[in-house]
């Protein structure tokens, strides 16, 4: 079995892989903290022969993690962000700044799109791009939505989005706190991504697919206009292309990849941007 961790700000996901078949055995997600200790809910590592990681907590979590993995498994593998990987050429002035699991998105994201704009919707929103010759222009930051909540302070904390409810409904005004900042938050979110999309494929001159992952990808997607399509395993996907261990992985095939999405014309992107500069 592989194991894949992807160790985010708040939650670590983990899924097992068949090292034959590359099918998923299982996956959960457990909160990010000090040490990573296999028990109820963590795989047992008697079956795992390689893990591949990719982590965006804290060094000393990193480092635990790999010293008690390293004590049972084999093949430990660690991803870094590069000046390159895979054709892509990484966007920030100082490449090992960027976050690795933006990394690993823009390099499943372009393995399976090539140009492309890799949306993460976690503790973090993070909008990437890549031109479709594999230069990755940086991206974009924005609070998640639960922190975006959080930080209000307004008792709304625990009352999350719920994650069926109809992009229409999340568009209406709120008649009580915990809706006016719900609805609040979706908007701020989705506009954001609707209108950075359109930014950014103007000055390029290109219509790109866009993808989306995380926590929050589900109910995001809803309000998104863009065409797109929801890769939950896109960090997984990074992992695959950059240390592929099955057949399928060698072949190039990620698990769970969905169908490229067909951008709409940039005539159209363009017309939709100059209505909203006349808003
Ligand atoms: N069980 C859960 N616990 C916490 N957050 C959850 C849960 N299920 C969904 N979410 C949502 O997922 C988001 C967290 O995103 P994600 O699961 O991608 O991990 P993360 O570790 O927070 O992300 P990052 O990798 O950016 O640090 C939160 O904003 C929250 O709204
Ligand atoms: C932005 C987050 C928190 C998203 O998970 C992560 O990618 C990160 O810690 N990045 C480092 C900063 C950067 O990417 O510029
Ligand atoms: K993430």
């Amino acid at each position: 079995m592989i194991l894949d961790l992807d160790i985010g700000n708040t939650l670590s996901k983990w899924r097992l892989k068949d090292s034959v078949s590359s099918e998923i055995r299982s996956r959960g997600a457990v909160w990010t903290r000090e040490e990573w200790r296999p028990g109820a809910d963590i795989p047992d590592l008697d079956v795992v022969e390689a893990v591949r990681i990719s982590s965006v907590a804290r060094a000393a979590v990193l480092d635990d993690t790999v010293a008690l993995l390293r004590r049972q498994v084999r093949h430990v593998f660690v991803a870094r962000s590069l000046p390159e990987s895979l054709g892509v050429i990484n966007g920030y002035d100082e490449p090992g700044r960027l976050g690795v699991d933006r990394w690993m998105g823009v390099l499943a994201g372009y393995q399976l799109a090539g140009g492309c704009c890799a949306v993460d919707c976690g503790s973090a929103i993070t909008i990437d791009f890549v031109l479709p010759g594999g230069t990755h222009l940086g991206g974009f930051i924005i609070p998640g939505l639960r922190l975006m909540k959080e930080s209000l302070k307004l008792g709304t904390r625990n009352v999350a989005i719920d994650p069926d409810s109809e992009a229409d409904a999340l568009l209406e005004p709120g008649r009580r706190t915990v809706d006016a900042v719900n609805h609040g938050i979706y908007m701020a979110a989705v506009s954001a991504i609707n209108r950075i999309y359109s930014e950014v494929c103007d000055q390029q001159g290109v219509a790109l697919p866009m993808l989306l992952t995380g926590g929050d990808a589900r109910v995001v997607s809803r309000g998104v206009r863009v065409p797109h399509a929801v890769w939950p395993d896109m960090v997984y996907g990074g992992l695959e292309a950059i240390c592929p261990l099955t057949f399928a992985e060698r072949a190039g095939r990620l698990a769970g990849a969905p169908r490229v999405p067909e951008p709409v014309s940039l005539e159209k992107i363009r017309a939709a941007l100059a209505f909203s500069a006349l808003l």
